[in-house]
């Protein structure tokens, strides 16, 4: 599928831009380098939407949604139905997510990939529905063909719409009880780890319940000898709402648009999107550690650094939208610090 969409070329970063922003850091009044991280941030920052003085004001969240064949091998703390209830949360702002991104006058999509216990329609949530439920991938493909091609142009699609609002920034989120699972096999084979390595509570498993997703994750692998790389593994391991987060991916790093990513899933979907176009990573910054065990092994093989570590394993975009205002600051003190020419501060 080389002729595919997602294969088409990334946008390249602005270095003339990244140069100008290091030099503007260098005048403000403080000693070089003294604002660590947030000087970095400023630069990256500049060179994605080139421009010496860069800002993070529009943000724009995708809440994908689906459900998992999976989950029926008792591997979540929580039952099936959660998330199509969660659908209904988002929908009446009383989600983690809603919450955030009214604090942040972030724009929230929330979107329905397939529910088992579908809410049908509900204000500002987008039906997407390719069907109730993924297959369970311990028995058969997750998914058809046909189906990922659909739910990775979901992805794009959604991005297409984030920038015909103008954002400057693309937030993935994601809901989907059992997605811990899926998330975790299709990173054991993207990275040949053992299910051990990188699977961890989710929503909440004891010991005995990670052992029995360990187990499940071994025989979904065993089914994969004869597949054909990163676009067959998410055919075959993925879910709906992690194909919809790799094509969002892939189509905004196409688009120069930046994407902050959140937790566990949504990073082994952005492995899969570099993996399937490698310029992908361009355009990645990575919001926060998640408390889910494989999620550090994950970064990495991304070689991404987080900005936040704070134990969080909630999903829904909730620690990148954590992480917006730091975002926001740091160009904040970009843009406005006075130089010490402009001050009259003595230099060094
Ligand atoms: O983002 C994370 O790092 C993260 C870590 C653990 C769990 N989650 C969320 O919990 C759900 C999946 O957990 P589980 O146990 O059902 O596989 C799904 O809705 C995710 O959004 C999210
Ligand atoms: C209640 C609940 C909310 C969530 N949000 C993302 N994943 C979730 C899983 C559960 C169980």
């Amino acid at each position: 599928m080389n002729d595919a969409w997602w294969s088409r070329p990334c946008a390249a970063a602005d270095a003339d831009a990244a140069c100008a922003a290091r030099a503007r850091q260098g005048r403000l009044t403080k000693p070089p380098g003294s604002l660590g991280k947030l000087e970095d941030i400023a630069v990256w920052w500049a060179a994605r939407q080139g421009t010496e003085r860069p800002g993070v004001e529009r943000v724009w969240i995708s809440v994908f949604a689906a459900d998992h064949g999976v989950a029926e091998e008792g591997v979540s703390a929580f039952p099936q139905a959660v998330t199509g209830e969660m659908l209904r949360n988002f929908a009446t702002g009383g989600a983690a997510i809603a919450v955030l991104a009214r604090h942040l006058g972030a724009r929230l999509d929330v979107v329905n990939l397939g529910t088992v216990n579908d809410p049908g329609e509900l204000p500002d949530v987008h039906r997407a529905v390719i069907a109730p439920t993924t297959a369970n991938f311990c028995e058969a493909p997750a998914m058809t063909r046909e189906q990922l091609r659909e739910a990775m142009q979901v992805g794009a699609d959604r991005v297409a719409l984030a920038l015909d609002h103008d954002a400057d920034l693309f937030i993935g989120g994601e809901m989907g009880i059992g997605n811990t699972t899926a998330a975790t096999a299709l990173s054991c084979a993207l990275l040949d780890e053992a299910p051990e390595a990188l699977a961890g509570s989710g929503t909440g498993l004891d010991d005995a319940g990670i052992a029995r997703k360990c187990g499940v994750v071994r025989r979904a692998l065993a089914r994969q000898a004869d597949a054909d790389g990163a676009v067959d593994y998410l055919q075959r391991l993925g879910g709906f709402e992690i194909a919809a987060l790799a094509g969002a991916y892939i189509a905004a790093a196409q688009a120069r648009l930046p994407v902050l990513v959140d937790g566990f899933i949504t990073t082994a979907a952005a492995l899969t999107a570099v993996r399937l176009n490698e310029g992908v990573r361009d355009w990645l910054c990575f919001s926060h550690r998640s408390h889910e065990r494989g999620h550090q092994r994950l970064l990495d093989a991304l070689h991404a650094q987080p900005l936040l570590d704070l134990d969080m394993r909630l999903g829904e975009a909730s620690g990148a939208a954590v992480a917006v205002p730091l975002l926001r600051m740091a160009c904040a003190l970009h843009r406005e610090m006075a130089t010490f020419e402009q001050a009259g501060v003595s230099r060094a």
